[in-house]
């Protein structure tokens, strides 16, 4: 914003438009049609899904049959089968810490060895016997999670994956990944997919297709007793393809996203500078349910764990600054648009063009946020000297310029089970154990250096540097890794 100003003409028919509140009211509040770039999106033979849909009567009929799944009161109704599936989930993760980097009985092997990372460091592979540092890779562990959770919601938890407890398994994870740095080719140039695709690239799509049809086929046999999304869409009348592609646009859209957000949140915690940070997170756990009993002691009121103000703190802050996603969200003028330019002239755009806001730049909004780059949960709490109403009023006026899960109709399905999984996770970790970055892995650096986003930063030696966030249509930190360690915290 600072070097092109608020409103950028991007091509011919397309702009990008930030820095005033009214764009977001008027492109996602009001509900401009999706951009063909959605389009792009359809799977199983371009078979239509909620995502990828453009119009608005079709969108609103698909999210008719869904929705329900995913309401916050569904996903913490004791009549469903979503609590039991994220306390098992993170029960299994919390395992694999203290396995893997509390006690390294059973080190992170595969990882050490970058066996399903191309792009990872690693750490040396007797790490684990010279040091008292013991680090567990965890962006592919909390991607581990995040798919076993959204893949168990969708086809029920009999037949979503067991990454988590199956560490090999997880290089469907790495394949997915291979997929998805094809952005550009299956966004902007879908009709030369092909030619520009590698030969690892499209064995990476053949395996995940495979995964994919294997994993909905078992469903489809092993019908689950409860209600899951596979049901749901088969009972409105989808079947095969035209409900795969629902599917497996689920399964893509809940599992990076959610890794993304577990992976820079819990660093930021393990960050020299935000020690305090982490000190105060674990204080409102003991305070909220007292100190754990045991190591299998786990908290499992989602409720209560959704109440927690100082985690809300957190999660608000981490998804501002590291938002998954932070492009533009492209939508498509229905009527002439009316543009007001920095030097007050006023423009009016055609029918037809592409619009969009882009969720980093109004989460950087220095006027709403003040040293925007800097990671500062604190800004959502209620400040010394102010007063309740004052405090209020800024907190509703920051939610305006948020969107890390979109804005308006066409907001994040999965939001509610994602923030819920997201948060039990979290509780259940710092409420056990303390997290420092991994040694071994890099230069950890004492100052709160920012992290920038980038595609090929200069220097791969300190911490920060290790976790820049990708400029691609996701944020995953650049070498697809993140070694942290994980011990008992002294005083509990
Ligand atoms: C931290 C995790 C997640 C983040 C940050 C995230 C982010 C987003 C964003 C920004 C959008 C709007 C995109 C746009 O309009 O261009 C979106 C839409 C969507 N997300 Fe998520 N998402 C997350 C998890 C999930 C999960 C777990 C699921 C599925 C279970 C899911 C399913 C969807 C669907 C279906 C849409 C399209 C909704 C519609 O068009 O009505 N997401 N998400």
């Amino acid at each position: 914003m600072t070097k092109y100003g608020n409103v950028v003409v991007l091509s011919p028919r397309e702009i990008s438009v930030n820095g005033d509140l009214v764009y977001l009211r008027d492109i996602y509040t009001k509900n401009f049609p999706k951009d063909r770039f959605y389009e792009n999106f359809r799977n199983h033979g371009f078979k239509d899904n909620i995502f990828a849909s453009l119009e608005n009567d079709r969108h609103k009929n698909y999210k008719k049959i869904l929705q329900g799944l995913y309401t916050k009161s569904a996903i913490l109704s004791d009549r469903n089968f979503t609590k039991d599936l994220l306390n098992d989930k993170v029960n299994l993760l919390m395992d694999q810490i203290y396995n893997s980097s509390v006690t390294a009985k059973n080190p992170d092997l595969i990882n050490a060895k970058c066996l399903h990372n191309e792009h990872g460091v690693g750490v040396a592979s007797t790490w684990y016997e010279k040091t008292k540092q013991k680090g567990i890779e965890v962006y592919s562990l909390f991607g581990a999670l995040a798919m076993d959770v959204v893949s168990g919601f969708e086809l029920g938890s009999e037949n979503g994956t067991s990454l988590l407890s199956t560490p090999k398994d997880r290089y469907i994870i790495a394949m997915f990944r291979r997929v998805a740095s094809m952005g550009f080719w299956t966004t902007l140039m879908p009709q030369l997919w092909n030619f520009a695709a590698t030969d690892t690239i499209l064995a990476a799509q053949q395996a995940v297709e495979k995964w994919q049809l294997s994993a909905y086929t078992k469903a489809e046999k092993n019908v689950p007793k409860v209600t899951t999304s596979l049901k749901t869409l088969n009972a409105a009348g989808l079947f095969k393809e035209s409900a795969y592609s629902f599917l497996t646009d689920n399964i893509f859209a809940g599992h990076e996203t959610t890794a993304i957000q577990l992976t820079y949140l819990t660093y930021e915690l393990s960050r020299p500078v935000h020690r305090e940070n982490q000190h105060k997170f674990r204080q409102e756990l003991y305070n909220t349910f007292g100190k754990p009993h045991d190591t299998n002691d786990r908290i499992t009121d989602l409720d209560k764990v959704d109440k927690l103000v100082y985690l809300d703190a957190l999660m608000n802050e981490n998804s501002r600054v590291h938002t998954s996603i932070p492009g533009a969200e492209p939508r498509v003028t229905p009527e002439p648009y009316p543009i007001n330019l920095e030097d007050g002239t006023k423009v009016i755009v055609p029918k037809g063009t592409t619009i969009s806001v882009q969720p980093y730049l109004i989460h950087r909004q220095e006027s709403v946020f003040p040293e925007p780059e800097k990671w500062v949960p604190e800004r959502w709490l209620q400040q010394p000297n102010e007063s309740i109403e004052e405090f209020h009023c800024r907190i509703k006026a920051q939610h305006k310029w948020m969107m890390p899960f979109g804005k308006g109709i066409r907001m994040c399905l999965g939001m509610n089970l994602a923030v819920l999984e997201m948060k039990l996770a979290l509780a259940n970790i710092y409420w056990h154990f303390e997290s420092k970055i991994c040694e071994d892995w890099c230069e950890i650096d004492c100052n709160d250096n920012h992290i920038k986003m980038d595609s090929e930063p200069k220097n791969r030696k300190k911490d920060y540097e290790m976790m820049t966030m990708m400029d691609t249509y996701t944020t995953r930190p650049l070498y697809d890794e993140c070694w942290l360690s994980w011990s008992i915290p002294e005083n509990s």
